[in-house]
């Protein structure tokens, strides 16, 4: 068995992707954020403020036949961007792309952060990220993904984001097609939660790799690609108008700047980032002056291949064998 879900990117900056997921019986369909950064399946719903839900759609487990209360269970989240959730716990019917586990654990949000609230385009997120980091308590739950993976014809998923275009989420298949270049595999760390790996090397402008690794996690639900200080002034040494915006957190530039492309090596193959994909957006509607998607890790501690890295690749997060696959697009 197999499953397969389109994916919208939410505005003119790729900031988030959208995959729409079916909860309960009657089906219930809410746009979720896929990330592969965290391992919570969590919803606004019927328990979440009306002021917090406003804008929002919500899933109501009073109104699904096949909702059960997971009895004592809570769960409470905060991401790297500060944003945070929190709530109770329901089982019901899941299904994404067609694939349906009977019984997942759906946490429904009785409080959201601002963040989530003034983010209408979402109803939640769908982690797949590894069992590990689920925040359940008394017991952790397992992922969509995890609860699926014995069912799949294959234990892995593939993302293919796209800049402005459909892309998809596929379950238990690799539709090698979608990629341009082979696919290189290598070993996925997971004991953190996250899809842990390192790249052998990288480079600005379509020079030779060099050995300088970068180990960092492939992260969709985080927009953009955050390295160490040294990769990034080495990119942006090579952009005339770029500064460090201190009121925009980060480098901006003329966005009529031609942007060096990034490249990285993982696999035994190379990922080459058009420059374009790093000219993320205006920092305002109509301004000359454009935000770059590759930004320093350097207050987090962790390296961030986001939707910037992987809009420019076929990505396989496979769980059987613990490892990642890139592929060119
Ligand atoms: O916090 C991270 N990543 C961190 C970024 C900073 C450095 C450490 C990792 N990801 C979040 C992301 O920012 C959220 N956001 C909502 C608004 C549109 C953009 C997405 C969304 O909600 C949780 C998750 O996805």
């Amino acid at each position: 068995q197999t499953g397969s879900a389109n994916t919208n990117p939410s505005d003119s900056a790729d900031d988030e992707y959208i995959t729409n997921v079916s909860i309960g019986t009657p089906a219930q369909v809410l746009p979720l954020d896929f990330d592969t950064g965290s391992s919570d399946l969590w919803v606004f719903s019927s328990e979440t403020p009306k002021s917090s839900a406003s804008g929002h759609v919500t899933y109501s487990p009073s109104k699904s036949s096949t909702a059960k209360k997971l009895s004592g269970a809570s769960w409470s989240i905060t991401y790297g961007d500060h944003s945070s959730s929190s709530g109770d716990v329901y089982t019901d019917k899941v299904t994404v792309g067609g694939f349906s586990v009977s019984s997942q654990a759906v946490e429904s949000a009785t409080k959201v952060s601002t963040q989530f609230v003034q983010d209408t385009v979402i109803s939640g997120l769908l982690g797949l990220g590894f069992d590990v980091g689920n925040t359940v308590k008394p017991r952790a739950q397992k992922t969509w993904f995890s609860n699926a993976a014995n069912s799949l014809a294959q234990p892995l998923f593939t993302a293919d984001l796209k800049h402005q275009q459909t892309g998809s989420y596929n379950f238990g298949f690799i539709d090698t097609t979608l990629a341009k270049g082979p696919i290189g595999y290598t070993p996925a760390d997971g004991s953190e939660g996250y899809w842990g790996f390192t790249a052998t090397g990288y480079s600005v402008g379509g020079a030779k790799l060099n050995r300088n690794s970068i180990t960092g996690i492939a992260d969709t639900g985080t927009t953009l690609l955050l390295l160490d200080d040294d990769v990034v002034n080495a990119y942006y040494n090579n952009v005339e108008s770029a500064q460090y915006d201190d009121s925009q957190q980060g480098v901006v530039f003329d966005c009529s700047e031609d942007l060096p492309s990034f490249s990285f090596g993982v696999g035994g193959t190379t990922i080459t980032i058009p420059g374009s994909l790093i000219n993320l957006t205006p920092v305002s509607d109509g301004s000359s002056t454009c935000f770059g998607g590759l930004q320093s890790s350097a207050d987090i501690g962790i390296n961030i291949f986001g939707d910037v890295a992987l809009k420019a690749a076929l990505v396989v997060f496979d769980l059987g064998n613990e490892r990642l696959g890139w592929a060119q697009k």
